[in-house]
């Protein structure tokens, strides 16, 4: 299927969830593939009627002397008609199934990666990676295993129950009773399949989630020789999903002696009323005889039903987890109707106006207000947990402030058009200075892909990277490992501050990293972040003394709170708390 088609219609397939995701919205889900699943139910049931002509045929050649090589050519042509037909309705059904995976994943994807940073903070990577594995193949599971023979149980139920009514009216609504006990008895059952199943799938996510966890920082796991113990707390949500998946077993197994029962019940019925009714010659013998099959027909597909049901529960456990990832809010445009205002090159290149903010625990910043101007560098410092870095993600537009007003070239960034256009005037090098697996030129031109050869070649220059690629066997070609994993902690530094340069930002927001570099790469990289910043704004979170001191503006933060803006030499003269910390560097 068409990858652009099934994004278009995703927004209208994966509404926003309600308080519990329903079979309409599954309904919904398949709607959009009816065409298909209409031809392999067709398909499907057509094949299982021919199936049903087969033993007629095959008693007409035995019986039939004359007519046996007919009967045997068109027993022939049946076999291939009914195989023809079965294949081709389970590959549709299949490819349908596939085509729902791609939907659900191509919606997903998207989706995950422009939701909010706050869904990222609220939801584990692993946890997240198993709706988009886990999750989605329940609901293939669904559509290849239940809707066909939900169609086609219900059209033999159906017709089944019609030919009761027309056979014998009062009869059948004598079995009704019987049957709707069973039925209500599964339905009870059936709330408990959902419950244990989304326990289950939610134990699988934190199993991916721990695994991932573990995973990630084998290293540290090894180091702490905590393998032992991260396999003992990976194995308790393997345990968790073991007893709920139990748990559905033992209440699906209900189900089956339920819709049995529920038979037995009317077919005793039928048998006890029905007896006396040809015994006072209300009805005949054999119309009793065709009632009773007819109720057979109708009870049992029940039972299979109302596991396909089972399953189905099960789908919608996984829907519901799926929705509420899709459905989580994306990041804002522009709240403001009004245009946006010019960005003025003369504004600060950052301003922050009275910024209160809170990731939902007291205030990380309080009331702070500061500016960055262009072209000059500027130092944040503060204690740990001070707010620096929460100044970033401000600027960044990872969250919105609760209050105050921050803008970027003097338009506030709730003007812009989106986050996405803050940012492309912004670059940010975080403190662990992530990079991500492929090759060294991969990552220098990741925010800038159409940079050119010269420009790369400048920048890893001006970054001191060019001695560690002429080492390279493969040069900028070489693969850097899973995280970066084939740098050292000083070269991954410089990468990500080659690929914050090369976007040649406005405003560059650098983690400095405190014990990435060893002192001569420690020089030589205070010399470049200074060259930098001499073509773009540079706030750089500072810790070492030698970065602060080369700054022309130091901006002071504790407890959220800016107490602190001035040089080197006015602070250390005016401001005691600065004093404090300076002499602590
Ligand atoms: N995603 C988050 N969710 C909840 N609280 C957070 C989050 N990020 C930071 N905080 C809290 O906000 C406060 C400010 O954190 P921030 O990371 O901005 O400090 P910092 O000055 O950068 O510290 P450091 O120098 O140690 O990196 C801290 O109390 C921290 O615990």
């Amino acid at each position: 299927m068409n990858p652009k088609t099934a994004e278009s219609v995703d927004s209208a397939v994966l509404e926003p969830p309600r308080e519990k995701v329903g079979v309409a919205a599954l309904v919904r889900l398949l709607g959009a593939h009816r065409g298909a699943l209409a031809w392999s139910s067709v398909l499907t049931i057509t094949a299982s009627l021919l199936r049903l002509a087969v033993p007629l045929l095959a008693m007409r050649a035995v019986e039939n002397q004359d007519g046996r090589v007919a009967a045997i050519v068109a027993l022939a042509a049946l076999f291939a008609l009914q195989a023809g037909a079965s294949s081709v309705g389970a590959y549709l059904l299949q490819r349908t199934s596939e085509s729902v995976v791609l939907r659900l994943r191509r919606a997903l994807v998207p989706r995950l990666l422009s939701a909010r940073v706050r869904l990222h903070d609220e939801h584990r990577v692993g946890d997240l990676l198993s709706r988009a594995t886990t999750d989605v193949g329940a609901i293939r599971e669904v559509v290849m295993r239940g809707l066909v023979d939900l169609l086609t149980g219900t059209v033999t139920i159906i017709g089944a129950m019609a030919l009761m009514i027309w056979l014998d009216w009062r009869l059948f609504l004598l079995t009704v009773l019987p049957v709707t006990i069973g039925v209500a008895l599964v339905f009870t059952v059936l709330a408990g399949i959902r419950a244990a199943a989304l326990r289950a799938q939610a134990s699988l996510g934190a199993f991916a989630a721990d695994m991932e966890r573990a995973l990630s920082a084998i290293r540290t796991v090894k180091a702490n020789n905590a393998e032992p113990r991260e396999a003992k707390r990976i194995g308790g949500h393997a345990d968790d999903s073991y007893t709920a998946g139990v748990r559905v077993a033992k209440l699906e197994s209900l189900v089956t002696p339920a819709m049995e029962l529920a038979a037995n019940g009317s077919m005793l019925v039928v048998v006890l009323v029905g007896g006396m009714r040809v015994a006072d010659g209300s009805t005949s013998l054999g119309q009793l005889v065709a009632f009773l099959m007819a109720l057979m027909y109708t009870v049992m597909p029940l039972a299979g039903i109302f596991g396909i049901a089972s399953m189905v529960q099960k789908g919608l456990a996984s829907l519901g987890r799926i929705q509420e990832v899709v459905s989580a809010p994306a990041e804002s445009g522009r709240t403001a109707p009004a245009a946006v205002p010019e960005p003025a090159a003369t504004a600060p290149a950052l301003e922050f106006r009275n910024v209160s903010f809170s990731y939902g625990r007291g205030l990380a910043l309080s009331g702070a207000s500061f500016q960055v101007e262009a072209g000059t560098f500027t130092a944040l410092v503060g204690l740990s947990g001070a707010g620096k870095s929460t100044v970033f993600s401000l600027a960044e537009r990872f969250y919105e402030p609760q209050d105050g007003e921050i803008l970027i070239n003097g338009v506030p960034v709730d003007r812009f058009p989106s986050p996405q256009a803050v940012r492309s005037r912004t670059a940010l090098v975080e403190q662990s200075c992530p990079v991500l697996h492929g090759t060294l030129r991969e990552n220098l031109v990741y925010g800038r892909p159409d940079a050119t050869d010269e420009e790369i070649a400048d920048v890893v220059h001006r970054v001191r990277l060019d001695g560690l690629i002429a080492k390279l066997p493969r040069g900028l070609d070489t693969l850097v490992g899973d995280h970066g994993s084939a740098l050292s902690g000083g070269e991954r530094q410089r990468v990500a501050i080659a690929r914050a340069v090369l976007r040649r930002p406005g405003l560059l927001l650098l983690d400095e990293p405190t014990s990435a570099l060893d002192p001569v790469n420690e020089a030589a990289l205070s010399a470049v972040i200074k060259e930098v910043s001499t073509s773009c704004a540079t706030l750089v979170i500072a810790h070492r003394i030698s970065t602060i001191r080369q700054a022309e503006k130091i901006i002071v933060l504790d407890a959220g709170k800016v107490v602190g803006v001035g040089s080197h030499d006015d602070l250390v003269r005016d401001n005691t708390f600065y004093q404090a910390l300076a002499l602590s560097r």
